[in-house]
């Protein structure tokens, strides 16, 4: 078979890019088209950086040529982004030396797990043989000191660089700090804005984090004052939305991924976990009862057009590890240990992704997968 350039172009004159009115060759975005026999070679530039306009972009073209053209040709899709100066009122936070990436996990709704997911993904990145932090900021809930088994432990002073730290808490191969250290367990969370950001800011940066791959946050419920502060301070290099199937989460969700989407936050969506996906009863293994719906999150990752990086059923022993403070990623060879790895894998793939093609940010850089072949057995 031999392409022929006018056929390619026309081909993708019925598709527009992502958010763009004119047709893709009518504005100028195609850049250039070659083709050789049954190989083409698609170059466009397009304005919007985020990593989902870039995905869409080079499906869709996959898409069109193989619908419109030839079902076999071999595509090569090129995308260059030519972003516009960003906005003035761009919120930008200082990068901390020696952490490479920052990872939100956000959930719309309270209660769907993210605490738990964090956990867990926290865990599974340690046994990868990734550096792993987590700073618990979820002000009325924290919950990592309980998940982690140290709930009577308390981040002692160190001295670095003749400034005294404060030092994270370590099990599990993770480094905690969490608010729950600075509250008694049955004190009711009364935090105003401005002193909840002020705590938070000395976790990020009055600590001894030493050198991470990965400092996961795990964040408050809802769509807040203290996720704007925690943008506002920090290089966050994506964001990951917890939900379950269910229509309510759904929808605070979707609240979720627009709040880091939004024009002046721009965190990049690393995509959405289905947690509590459907049931299995541990008497009956092969059973799935879909008790909060089915697929939810799954069809609202494929409506907002972001990765669903997996799903994660509702089973009593990922409670009941939480509640013993050994999370159930720590698990070796069941089928729960083969999910949060998954899980974990697809979050990696998509920081990485990120960093190799939107442009940079102030934060230092994971590029490869190198951890995720080594998981220590
Ligand atoms: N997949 C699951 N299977 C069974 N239990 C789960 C699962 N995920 C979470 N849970 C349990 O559900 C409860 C709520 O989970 P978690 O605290 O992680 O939610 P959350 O979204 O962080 O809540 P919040 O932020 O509102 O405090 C916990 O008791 C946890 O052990």
């Amino acid at each position: 078979m031999n392409l022929k350039k006018q056929d390619i172009l026309k081909a993708l004159e019925t598709i527009t890019v992502p958010g763009e009115g004119q047709n893709m060759v009518e504005s100028g975005a195609i850049t250039n088209v070659v083709t050789f026999a049954d190989e083409v070679v698609v170059d466009i530039t397009i304005t919007n950086p985020a990593l989902q306009a870039r995905k869409k972009t080079e499906v869709e073209i996959l898409k069109t040529i193989h619908d419109l053209v030839y079902a076999k040709a071999k595509i090569k899709v090129n995308i260059t982004v030519n972003a516009p100066a960003k906005a003035t009122n761009e919120i930008k936070g200082k990068s901390i030396p020696g952490i490479k990436n920052i990872v939100a996990i956000a959930s719309g709704k309270g209660g769907v797990g993210k605490s738990t997911v964090t956990a867990n993904i926290a865990v599974t990145l340690s046994k990868m043989g990734f550096n792993v932090g987590i700073l618990d900021a979820d002000i009325y809930g924290p919950s990592m000191p309980i998940m982690f088994d140290v709930e009577t432990k308390r981040p002692l002073s160190v001295t670095v660089d003749g400034k005294s730290k404060m030092q994270p808490v370590e099990n599990h191969g993770v480094k905690i700090l969490s608010i729950g250290f600075f509250t008694k367990p049955d004190q009711a969370v009364v935090w105003r804005g401005p002193m909840a950001s002020k705590a938070i800011n000395q976790m990020i940066f009055d600590a001894a984090w030493g050198e991470l791959d990965f400092l996961l946050i795990d964040l408050p419920p809802g769509t807040g004052d203290i996720h704007l502060s925690i943008m506002q301070s920090l290089p966050i290099t994506g964001a990951v939305i917890v939900s379950t199937p269910q229509n309510v989460a759904l929808a605070d969700a979707k609240k979720g991924v627009a709040m880091f989407q939004q024009e002046s936050i721009n965190v990049p969506v690393l995509g959405i976990i289905e947690n509590m996906a459907y049931f299995t009863p541990a008497e009956l293994p092969d059973n799935k009862y879909y008790i909060f719906g089915k697929e939810g999150a799954k069809h609202l990752a494929e409506d907002l057009d972001v990765p669903l990086l997996g799903e994660l059923p509702l089973v009593q022993s990922i409670r009941e590890a939480g509640d013993v403070g050994r999370p159930a990623a720590m698990q070796t060879g069941t089928p729960l240990e083969a999910a949060f790895q998954s899980i974990t894998k697809n979050v990696v793939q998509e920081v990485v992704d990120r960093n190799t093609e939107l442009p940079p940010t102030e934060a230092i850089k994971i590029t490869t997968m190198a951890g995720c072949s080594a998981v220590k057995k």
